[in-house]
This record gives structure tokens, sequence and C-alpha cells, in this order.
């Protein structure tokens, strides 16, 4: 059997971060930037405003107070936006509204609260201190600045760092094509009448959520029936236009098990047992356009699991997150300590769907499902928010034992 950390690593070796493309930073979310952006202006661009007020010569209202106002003249009026630059000389100020450039002469400026608001004079009844109110040029980012480094998943508060300072387009990679196909004649669509023998779909659903959660655009295809030529015809349709293919079901050793028999015969896949439960049957490799795809065997938790451990890191290197030097899993891994203890089976590691909870700072998981790691447990895996890992050579996970956590919830 091979190792999960083996064929991890052989899934990691059919990807390559995809190319970049230039998208406006409103389109941008959820990309990985391809390149650093640096800053090709200054922000804030120029002194500005960051009262409504007036602007002034400090030393010209130095002794104003509330018993002893000092009038100056009203020289210009700078609304945001307005491109004047009047000069402020000895004696006299500019009405100016937060976000507009200081002017020339001004230093300080005034709160409108500390004034009459007069507009061809104004009484200044409180001094500033020279700086006052004033937003520097620069004191954000300078010119040259590095704004965000190659490597970056953008949110919110990235994309809006691109827009301020100016980028309008940004260097991100693509963002992965993924195409979904479940395999099984047992399966209809969720809703349909269910005869006996017959149930949901659910994998193509779980995979498809999965895959748009990490960050991928998804084709699912649904099911197709355990039928050779159906399921070639349907992935020679989908191969050209994918990054990844997943596929789901038919990959043991049962009698029709589709997926491992047509890709067998196709070639460029191999079909491996991994020392793990669940998830022990697994497919990797090439279509025959060169597509890679990825087998996961059909039990809805050998599905899941397979995904958080094997896919997910692939859509991470595709998507470009190997950029920044860092493994996508480990990001999500933490320590917990386990409520209830089971058994477990020895020489496979174990991912054991699990809820935590915080205990004064303290991570506790417990068993997501009463039946505990059953395969089929689909709907108990709702509720679940991480994934325990048992160590291969642990047979029985005593209660209060800390073990290492996957978290399938961020
Ligand atoms: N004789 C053996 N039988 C099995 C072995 C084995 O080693 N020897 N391994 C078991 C393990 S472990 C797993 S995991 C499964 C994997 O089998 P397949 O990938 O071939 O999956 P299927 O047989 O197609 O389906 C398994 C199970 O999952 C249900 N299923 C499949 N697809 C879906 C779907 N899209 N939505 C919901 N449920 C799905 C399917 O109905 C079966 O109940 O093999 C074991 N058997
Ligand atoms: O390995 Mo299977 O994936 O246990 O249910």
């Amino acid at each position: 059997m091979r190792s999960v950390t083996e064929h991890a690593a052989a899934v990691l070796d059919l990807v390559a971060p995809l190319p970049a493309v230039d998208v406006p930073p409103h389109a941008a979310l959820g990309h990985v930037l391809a390149e650093d952006l640096r800053a090709a202006e200054a922000l804030p661009r120029w002194d500005n405003s960051a009262m409504d007020g007036y602007a002034v010569r400090a030393a010209d209202v130095a002794t104003a107070e509330p018993s002893a106002p000092v009038v100056l003249r009203v020289v210009a009026d700078l609304a945001a936006g307005s491109g004047a630059e009047p000069h402020v000389e000895p004696g006299t100020a500019a009405r100016i509204m937060t976000g507009a450039p200081v002017p020339p002469g001004a230093d300080a400026v005034v709160p409108v609260e500390h004034t009459d608001g007069g507009t061809t004079t104004v009484r200044v009844d409180r001094a500033p201190r020279p700086g006052a109110h004033v937003r520097r040029a620069g004191e954000d980012v300078a010119v040259g600045d590095l704004v965000l480094a190659a490597g970056t998943e953008l949110g919110p508060t990235h994309v809006a760092a691109a827009a301020s300072v100016n980028a309008g387009l940004l260097r991100v990679h693509r963002r992965p094509r993924v195409v979904v196909v479940s395999t099984g004649s047992e399966l209809v669509p969720a809703g349909s009448p269910l005869r006996r023998g017959t149930i949901p779909d659910s994998n193509s659903v779980l995979l498809a959520a999965a895959a748009e959660s990490a960050g991928a655009d998804v084709l699912r295809v649904g099911a197709v029936t355990d039928d050779v030529d159906e399921l070639g015809s349907t992935l020679r349709q989908h191969a050209a236009t994918a990054d990844l293919v997943l596929t789901s079901g038919g990959v043991s050793v049962g009698a029709y098990d589709v997926v491992k028999a047509l890709l067998t015969a196709w070639g460029g896949v191999e079909f491996v047992a991994v020392a793990m439960q669940p998830g022990k049957p697994q497919g990797a490799g090439r279509l025959p356009g060169g597509t890679p795809v990825l087998c996961l065997p059909g039990n809805p938790v050998s599905a899941h699991v397979s995904f958080e451990v094997f896919v997910r890191p692939v859509l991470a290197r595709l998507r470009g997150l190997d950029a920044r030097g860092g493994d996508a899993l480990a990001r999500r891994t933490t320590r917990a300590v386990v409520d209830d203890g089971w058994r477990t089976p020895q020489g496979r590691e174990q991912y054991m769907p699990v809820r935590l909870r915080d205990e004064d700072g303290v991570l506790h998981a417990s068993r997501a499902a009463r039946g505990g790691s059953g395969s089929h447990l689909v709907a108990g895996l709702a509720g679940s928010d991480a994934l325990a890992v048992v160590p291969a050579d642990v047979d029985v996970v005593e209660p209060g034992t800390t073990l290492r956590i996957l978290r399938t919830d961020l």
C-alpha cells in the first residue's frame, strides 16, 4: 500500500500553477496574485485634509481662543475633487472639505466646528498645531512600495488596496476549471423519485461545491451509468476544456467498476491502494489529451476525505498558492484533544469526521456521526467541521489523546 504522503506528492506532481491573466480589482476576489504589486503612486497622492474646515497657516492663528478669535480672509473653496491650487498667503484661509488637497502655504486644518463657518471671512477660535488634520502624501505607501506580494490569495481588503494605488488590472493566476463526474447506475439527481436500489447522487454535489469553495470554476456533469462507452464519451467531451477532472466511484474491485476498467484500458492512470481509512482505493493520472484526472472512491465520506487530503492541495497549486512557499494543507491543520475514544484500523491512517469545540482556549474534538467512521454516513458529515487524523500505527484512540486536526470548515 502507498502512504498518504506518497500519494499526495504523486497527485501534486500532475499539476503546475496556471498561467497568469489580467483582471480588474473588482473581479479579482479569490484569485491568487501572480506578480508582486508595487505602488505606482504614493498613497495618499498629495497632502489632503482629514476634516471639513479651513486650511490655514498655523502661525496665523497660534493665539486663537474662544475669547480672542482670529479672523482670516477666505480665498478659495476646495471641495474633494477640486484641482485648484490657490496659495494661502499670511492672513488668509481656504475653506476645505475632507479629502481635498491641502493648498500650498497652508500647514494645518481647523475643523469647521472651531470656526464661525464663514465664506468670505472666517473667525477661528481655536489654535491648531502645525500639521493638524493634514494627511501626509505617502504616509500609507510610497512610490515603489510593495502593496501585495505574489502568492497572495486576494480577499476584500487586498482588492481594495490594489484599487487604492490605482491598479487598473491585476496579474493573477487563472482560476482552475474543474469537471466533476459521478459514476454509478444506482445514481439519480437529488429530488428524483427513488425506487429500491437507486440513491441520489450526492458526490457530484459535494465535490462541485468543495471545488468551488476552494476557488475553482466547476462544471458538474452529474452522474453517468456504469457503462464504459458512456463514461468514455463524457470524459472525451469535457476533458479538453478542463484543468482537472474529478470522478467518483467505480475504482475498487467490483464487477462494474467502470472508472478503473476504462482508464486502465486507456492507460495513463494509476490505480492504487492508499494506506488510509476511508479513501483507500484511489486513481490518479492523465486522460488521453493530457488533462489530469483524479478518481476518487464512491463512498461519500471517502470522497470528502479524498477531496480534503488530495484534491484541495492540487487546486491550491493550480491557483498559484505555491508561490507563497506554504503547504495549503499545513495552513488548515491544528491539534485537538479527543473527548470520546474509538477503535481504528491498524496500518491505515484514519480520517475521522469530528466536531470541534473551544473550551477555555483548548480545542476539543468529538465524533460527528454516532456511527463513527462508516464511509457511507454522509448526512452525519454535515455535522463535522474537521477530520481528526489518527496515525497508521494506532489501533485504539483513548479519550484525552491529542490528535492532528485537518479543518474542513475554513
Ligand atoms: N471487495 C471489496 N469491496 C470493496 C473494497 C475492497 O477493498 N474490496 N473497498 C471498499 C472501499 S474502502 C471503498 S471506499 C469502496 C470504493 O468503491 P468504488 O469507488 O468503486 O465506489 P462504488 O462501488 O461506485 O460506490 C461505493 C458506495 O458509494 C455509493 N456512491 C457511489 N457514488 C455515489 C454518489 N455519486 N453519490 C452517493 N453515493 C455514491 C455507492 O452507491 C456505494 O454504496 O469500495 C468498497 N468495496
Ligand atoms: O477506504 Mo473506503 O474509502 O474506507 O470507504
